[in-house]
């Protein structure tokens, strides 16, 4: 094709072409560079001007002390006192042994075996008239306390030469488990197969009875034993010796005041996993439901949402919650002692070698040290009592609280029938007691921590559940005494007043456990409170679904009365009726005429299901079934002689005895 004519002015219209390509491009790289400098100009980085900050006052980071030794030898010390604890009490009762030892002319230090190089116990002997005190407490079946399972495993691993040390234990524990004051008998004697010295007979404390009493009176003899060992004398003088310094802080900033964090300052308000005891997780309740349909209790079922914490559990463990202290017991001990209890304060250790700084999280206010920090609930032990009774100004009053103190037998009896039986919390003797008003700083160091309440897990779900009963009883005093996690979990309702309840939470492992294998016969053993086994159940349903193989699953259930308590009766009755549950069998103690079924009417069965059907037994009850884990235990140990004695008559067991 021809191309079409141009004019004859060729090299004009060349021209005009060239000119607009030109012209193109020029709009082109324009826009180009224009675009660029609009951006560089709205979305460049600003210069960042670095503001002058004034310079932080830090410490320097220490590194961590692991040689109780060395910081013996620095500070002094001869006396050691270590401490197995899990909720405080051995913890207690280390820290006052370690003040004794001033009253004999020694010095003491208490310390967490978590902290410090066990194995220098082979070293004690370097300092002279050295001794090592164990208070030890026992848990699940025998175990050691979080803190002293390292120093376990290592006597039960180490050969150390202990030849040279000095040591004696206190065993804390309680009677109604089978495994009584397993770790402290366990110390007790590893320390002395390894060549250690016992200067003094082990001390059994049994807290189904009155510990108290038994370290009080174990006490008393300890000293003078060990005043023979070292050949020294009590100094005779009876002083109250301060562990803490009160600092109040008049305009210190809000933000650096702790207001019930149990780690990082803010912690709940800026919350991170993982979450444990130190960092727990404000877990917002979902479900808050009463679950007895008649009685005083007040039985609840509750749902806590852990959505975003990472937090991971399975059937069996304990959800550990923070409680709360009444906030009128938290007021009324203000008004009593005339306090402004908004002031904000640092109980600081007069030992600065000392690992612990302070009691409880400072800077932080009494209020927030009594609501959140201090455990006022309880009945305070005798050496609250020895300390505070240089306030009264009574002297009967006095005297009335340092007999109270002593190891006399009228001083116990009246400590036993006018605080423990009476259970007169702090408040309750100050309000009878007017004589009595102790400056407050030097009440909160004597106060023991409020401890993290334990509850069995009552789900399998995503989501934890517990079943808690809360109640009041009523005391000699006319005082109605409640329980503080229980009825201050009461009072944590989804959704108080467009405010979303929480509560500070964690997760601790146990060792209560389903069977392996989904496929293995199991029988699931609860009485009374069915808490973890509810979680089973949901387990075992679920694998069910699933087409697995679960065997037998079978239920007994026990309470006060039908009417009243059957705590999730339509639920359990339904897993009977869909058959998750083979068998449902309910006890309950105060239908007289229900009382009929229970483990000791199904001997028979259970063995069966022991012996044929390979079995496995969990069984659970709590509060004031304490004794029911013993009494169904018994019922097993005789169901287990019935068999024996059976094959003995039967021939297929039989016994060649020499002597
Ligand atoms: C869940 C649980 C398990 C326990 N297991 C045992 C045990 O097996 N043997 C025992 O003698 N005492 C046992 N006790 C009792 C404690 O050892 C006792 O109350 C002790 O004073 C706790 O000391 P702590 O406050 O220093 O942890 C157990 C207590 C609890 C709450």
């Amino acid at each position: 094709e021809r191309l079409p004519k141009l004019p004859r002015d060729d090299s004009s219209q060349s021209r005009l072409v060239e000119y607009s390509l030109l012209s193109n491009l020029d709009i082109f790289l324009f826009s180009l560079i224009a675009g660029v400098i609009i951006y560089w100009l709205m979305f460049r980085k600003k210069p960042v001007t670095i503001p002058d900050f004034p310079k932080l006052e830090t410490q320097a980071p220490t590194a961590r002390e692991t040689s109780f030794i060395e910081k013996m030898k620095k500070t002094g010390k001869n006396i050691v006192v270590f401490y197995g604890s899990q909720t405080g009490t051995a913890e207690e009762f280390a820290n006052r042994l370690s003040k004794d030892a001033q009253r004999y002319g020694m010095k003491g230090m208490a310390a967490d075996p978590e902290e410090y190089d066990m194995s220098e116990l082979t070293r004690l002997k370097e300092i002279s008239n050295s001794l090592a005190i164990f208070c030890m407490a026992t848990y699940g079946e025998g175990d050691p306390t979080d803190n002293a399972q390292d120093f376990y495993d290592w006597l039960q691993e180490s050969d150390a030469d202990l030849n040279g040390l000095h040591y004696t234990v206190f065993a804390l524990g309680n009677k109604t488990y089978e495994h009584y004051n397993a770790m402290g008998k366990y110390v007790d004697k590893r320390l002395s197969e390894l060549g250690g010295s016992r200067i003094f007979d082990l001390g059994m404390g049994d807290d189904d009875g009155n510990l108290e009493e038994d370290f009080v009176s174990w006490r008393e003899q300890f000293w003078p034993a060990v005043c023979e060992h070292f050949g020294v004398e009590a100094t005779g003088e009876e002083f109250s010796i301060r562990q803490y310094e009160l600092k109040v802080h008049e305009d210190l900033n809000m933000n650096k005041v702790y207001t019930g964090e149990l780690g990082r300052l803010k912690s709940f308000e800026n919350q991170k996993p993982p979450f444990d005891a130190k960092n727990p997780f404000l877990a917002p309740v979902t479900v808050n439901r009463k679950l007895n349909k008649g009685g005083d209790r007040h039985l609840m079922h509750l749902e806590l949402d852990i959505t975003g914490s990472k937090i991971r559990y399975e059937s069996g463990d304990h959800v550990a919650v923070y409680p709360t202290n009444d906030a009128a017991i938290v007021s009324r001990l203000g008004d009593v002692l005339g306090v402004d209890l908004d002031t904000v304060i640092s109980l600081n250790n007069l030992d600065e070698e000392s690992n612990k700084k302070h009691p409880f999280p400072c800077p932080t206010t009494y209020h927030t040290a009594l609501t959140h920090y201090l455990d006022v609930t309880n009945p305070p032990r005798t050496n609250v009592l020895y300390e505070l009774a240089q306030y009264a100004t009574d002297p009967k009053d006095q005297e009335n609280m340092r007999k109270m103190a002593s190891s006399s037998p009228e001083g116990k009896a009246q400590y036993q029938s006018w605080v423990l039986d009476s259970c007169r919390n702090i408040l309750a003797i100050l309000e009878d007691m007017p004589s009595l008003r102790p400056p407050i700083d030097h009440l909160c160091e004597l106060l023991p921590r409020l401890q993290a309440r334990y509850y069995s897990i009552a789900s399998s779900s995503k989501h934890p559940h517990l079943c808690c009963g809360s109640g009041g009883t009523r005391q000699k005093t006319g005082r109605v005494n409640k329980g503080v996690a229980t009825n201050w979990l009461k009072g944590r309702v989804p959704n108080d007043n467009g405010h979303k309840a929480t509560v500070p939470m964690y997760i601790r492992k146990s060792q209560f456990r389903l069977p392996f294998k989904a496929a293995t016969d199991n029988h699931d053993r609860p009485w009374h409170r069915n808490r973890p086994l509810h979680g089973f159940i949901q387990e075992r349903a679920w694998l069910r679904e699933k087409g697995k193989e679960v065997g037998e699953t079978v239920l007994y259930f026990g309470c006060r009365h039908r009417s009243e308590d059957f705590l999730y009766q339509e639920q359990l009755e339904a897993y009977e009726e869909t058959g998750v549950l083979t068998q449902l069998s309910v006890a309950f103690s105060r239908d007289q005429e229900l009382k009929a079924t229970s483990v000791k009417n199904n001997k028979q069965a259970i063995w069966r299901q022991i012996h044929t059907d390979n079995a496995t037994y969990n069984t659970t009850s709590a509060g004031y079934a304490r004794n029911m884990a013993r009494d169904v235990q018994t019922t097993f140990y005789e169901i287990a002689t019935d068999y024996i004695k059976k094959l003995m008559t039967k021939g297929r067991y039989s016994q060649d005895v020499w002597s």
